[in-house]
């Protein structure tokens, strides 16, 4: 039978999903991750760290136990291994990426998704009267949160780093780099590598701070420019997470530049991004897919969506490797070339 218990419960899962992901955001704001990274805390403990109220503060930590982010260790709250990704100090730290999606600018964008959807309207656009880059880049901490949110959610940088062969490689550019997360990750881990990232003005700033151990020793430049007009030689240029940002027009013009941008007879270009399969519901993907729509305008494409803007930029694909988080590396290779 339809519309039994089972049902109903899964369907209310999704309707208070945002209540969840908000109490998440609150977790993270509040610093709840980085009060627990020492070891269990009873609520009172916690909420004396934390200077806020024990008993609303208890309340947010059974949700949070519910969705398995904290747990009860002998009557005290202890972080999960998914819980710790929320503490500002871990390595793989996710809290930044809690706040950028909790930004207000995110929500309204989102509250346009059924005028989006009727109209075909851009719902950023609809609610901003702009697109989301020119928003960013008259709004410093808004910058600011939107590249530290974008690098907490790259991990897949190392992978990346490790899944091309840069051997024969002696400059790379970072096209869209942002604050530098995957260039980071190329040059620590190819020394032989120069890299250079390149990005609107309001990313300069957190680019140079991330960047600024490989720009002292000469193997890094930070340089501002737009994409769409042209973009730096190298043997190498990554994209990562920039064409789905953009419609198909647009992000022609951005292969094609890099296409320009290669050296006679060779060069690659390495694409990072979720490729939405033929058949199947990967829902991260499509998540992102519509967030894309929300945001940009641009969207996830299908391998063969890939295929034919690679094509008409003059590149073909050349490979392909499965990163964590449902991303993939594309590499693509001029056609002649
Ligand atoms: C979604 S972020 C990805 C950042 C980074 N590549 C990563 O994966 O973390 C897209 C980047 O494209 C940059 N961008 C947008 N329009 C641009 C343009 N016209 N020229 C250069 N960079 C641009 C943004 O500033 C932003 O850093």
């Amino acid at each position: 039978m339809t519309g039994g218990d089972a049902d109903r419960r899964e369907l209310l899962r999704l309707l208070v999903g945002p209540w969840v992901g908000k109490a998440v955001a609150v977790a993270a704001e509040l610093g709840v991750a980085d009060g627990l990274a020492d070891g269990p805390r009873t609520g009172a403990e916690l909420a004396d760290e934390l200077r806020v109220r024990q008993e609303p503060l208890e309340r947010l930590l059974r949700l949070l136990a519910s969705v398995d982010l904290v747990h009860d260790d002998a009557g005290r709250y202890a972080l999960t291994s998914t819980g710790e990704l929320l503490g500002s100090a871990h390595p793989a730290s996710m809290r930044e990426q809690a706040l950028l999606y909790d930004s207000p600018y995110f929500r309204e964008a989102w509250d346009r998704l059924a005028e989006g959807v009727r109209t075909g309207v851009r719902p950023f656009e609809a609610a901003f009267g702009e697109d989301v880059f020119s928003f960013i880049a008259s709004r410093p901490e808004e910058a600011r949160r939107f590249s530290s949110g974008m690098a907490a959610g790259v991990g897949y940088a190392d992978a990346l780093a490790s899944s091309f062969d840069f051997s024969g490689v002696s400059k790379v550019v970072d096209v869209g780099g942002g604050d530098g997360a995957v260039l980071e990750a190329v040059l620590s881990r190819h020394e032989h590598v120069i890299g250079v990232l390149m990005d609107l003005p309001a990313a300069m700033e957190p680019a140079r701070e991330r960047l600024l151990p490989y720009i002292a020793e000469g193997r890094c430049t930070v340089v501002e420019g737009d994409f769409l007009q042209g973009v730096p030689g190298a043997d190498a240029h990554i994209l990562s997470r920039v064409l789905h940002n953009w419609d198909d027009a647009s992000a022609q013009r951005i292969l094609s530049n890099c296409r320009a941008a290669m050296p006679a007879g060779g060069g690659r270009v390495l694409i990072a991004e979720r490729v939405l399969p033929d058949h199947g519901h990967p829902w991260l993907s499509l998540a992102f897919d519509v967030h894309m729509m929300v945001m940009t305008g641009g969207g996830e494409r299908t391998g063969s969506e890939y295929q034919s803007i690679l094509k008409q930029a003059g590149l073909r694909p050349v490979g392909e490797t499965e990163m964590p988080l449902e991303m993939r590396l594309l590499e693509a290779a001029p056609v002649h070339g």
